[in-house]
């Protein structure tokens, strides 16, 4: 069976398409500005050279009917015809309560993931396109949706209420739900296959730090806090996301400003974080590099970066009464052994010893980079969102048609 994966952006679309038979990549690649006047698709076949093209798609409709013609091309294609999909699955950002675990797409599924668009309305309404767009151009393909606030469905409540009038959880269903949660499920598994201990026997706090960033503290194999919250803005500081702000301030400045809602969301949201302190990049290579040089934001960016980092696995160690296992991933975590190190070397005190030959390793694998007497094992392990997408998928549509 080959199973097509998109993450569908606001204004990207990327994908994957799997042969579930050995869950080999057969291709990859990417739509970008979509809706702009020059869009740019990325397509890279599995052992054949990529392919990048310039050209005008204005929907993602259209983009989806790019990517087909990019996997069935003559010379640059990986199947004969789209008949050989046979199921797409969805990355969604945001599944509210409804959703704990993955599913196929029905029209109720449909329904309730729009219903979502208030509590997530930069990245649901994005994923609905790229549903529908299947829907156009694949119309009798099954289609499964993988949430990545399902993972946290377990948090307890004393980790996902948040301490205001409990009318509004009520209403408005505001709550703690959490990001990422692929990404943590999938590394917290391959550590401990790694470490060959039980999952529901380790403390483990995994960081996926990319361009969004999240920390979760994972007790029994599951989530039991995460530092994301209602949307993907609480937590820690990101590439141009605040993170934790005291909320008095939005107000305040609103006031200030004379910012409206929108404006002082998207200062939140677009203009903070990295950004903002370093004033050079919300890219942590372009800060590193600009640190190095000697750029005194630069370096309290980083180190604002770093201490939110230290502060939160700090919480979560006390949260669980311990940690033994302590995983980085995602861009920034799984590249810069520079953050790693930063991290790392604040926190000796919890048992963490970071080896600095192994953490100096440059790998797609995953490996330990604590010392042999380190307490806590220290682990990079590359995340495959995509891969756990298109195992859920095959999975839903297999059982479906038994
Ligand atoms: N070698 C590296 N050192 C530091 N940061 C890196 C390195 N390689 C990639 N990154 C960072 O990873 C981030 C992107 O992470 P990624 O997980 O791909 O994000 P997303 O999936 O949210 O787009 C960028 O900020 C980039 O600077
Ligand atoms: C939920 C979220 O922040 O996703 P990303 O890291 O892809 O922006
Ligand atoms: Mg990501």
């Amino acid at each position: 069976m080959k199973v097509l994966v998109i993450n569908a952006g606001s204004s990207s679309l990327k994908y994957q398409l799997y042969n579930m038979t050995d869950e080999s990549v057969l291709a990859s690649g990417r739509v970008e500005r979509i809706g702009m006047d020059s869009s740019i698709v990325t397509h890279e076949p599995t052992g054949k050279p990529e392919v990048r093209d310039v050209s005008e798609i204005l929907d993602h409709v259209t983009a989806v009917k790019r990517v087909i013609d990019m996997l069935t091309h003559d010379e640059h294609g990986v199947i004969s015809s789209m008949d050989e999909i046979d199921a797409v699955g969805h990355r969604i950002v945001h599944g509210g309560e409804v959703f704990k675990n993955s599913v196929l797409v029905t029209a109720e599924v449909k329904n309730e993931i729009k219903r979502l668009f208030d509590l997530a309305p930069l990245h649901n309404p994005a994923h609905m396109m790229g549903i529908t767009a299947v829907d156009n151009n694949l119309p009798n393909v099954p289609q499964a949706v993988v949430f990545d606030t399902a993972f946290h469905q377990t948090m307890p409540a004393s980790s996902y209420l948040y301490p205001i009038p409990k009318v509004l959880y009520r209403r408005h269903k505001i709550r703690r739900y959490g990001f990422h949660g692929t990404s943590h499920a999938y590394v917290s598994d391959v550590a401990a296959s790694y470490l060959k201990k039980p999952l529901n026997e380790l403390k483990m706090v995994t960081c996926h730090i990319g361009n969004g960033a999240s920390v979760t503290a994972i007790l029994d194999g599951k989530s039991y806090d995460t530092s994301m919250g209602m949307t993907p803005l609480e937590g820690l500081m990101m590439g141009t996301r605040s993170g934790d702000i005291d909320p008095a301030i939005v107000p305040f400045v609103m006031g200030k400003e004379e910012l409206t809602l929108s404006e002082v969301n998207s200062m939140l949201n677009k203009h903070s974080g990295m950004m903002a302190i370093s004033g050079v990049s919300s890219d942590m290579r372009e800060v590193i590099d600009a640190m190095n040089e000697g750029d005194e934001n630069a370096k309290l960016a980083f180190d604002m970066y770093v201490y939110r980092v230290r502060k939160y696995i700090g919480a979560y160690a006390a949260a669980m009464n311990g940690i033994d296992t302590l995983i980085f991933t995602a861009g920034v975590g799984e590249n810069s052994s520079v953050l790693r190190e930063a991290v790392c070397k604040g926190i000796t005190f919890l048992g963490i010893e970071l080896d600095d030959e192994k953490n100096a390793i440059r790998s797609k694998e995953a490996r330990e980079i604590s010392t042999a007497a380190s307490r806590v094992k220290v682990l990079v392990v590359p995340t495959n969102e995509e891969l756990l997408i298109a195992r859920d998928t095959f999975e839903l549509v297999q059982n479906a048609s038994k």
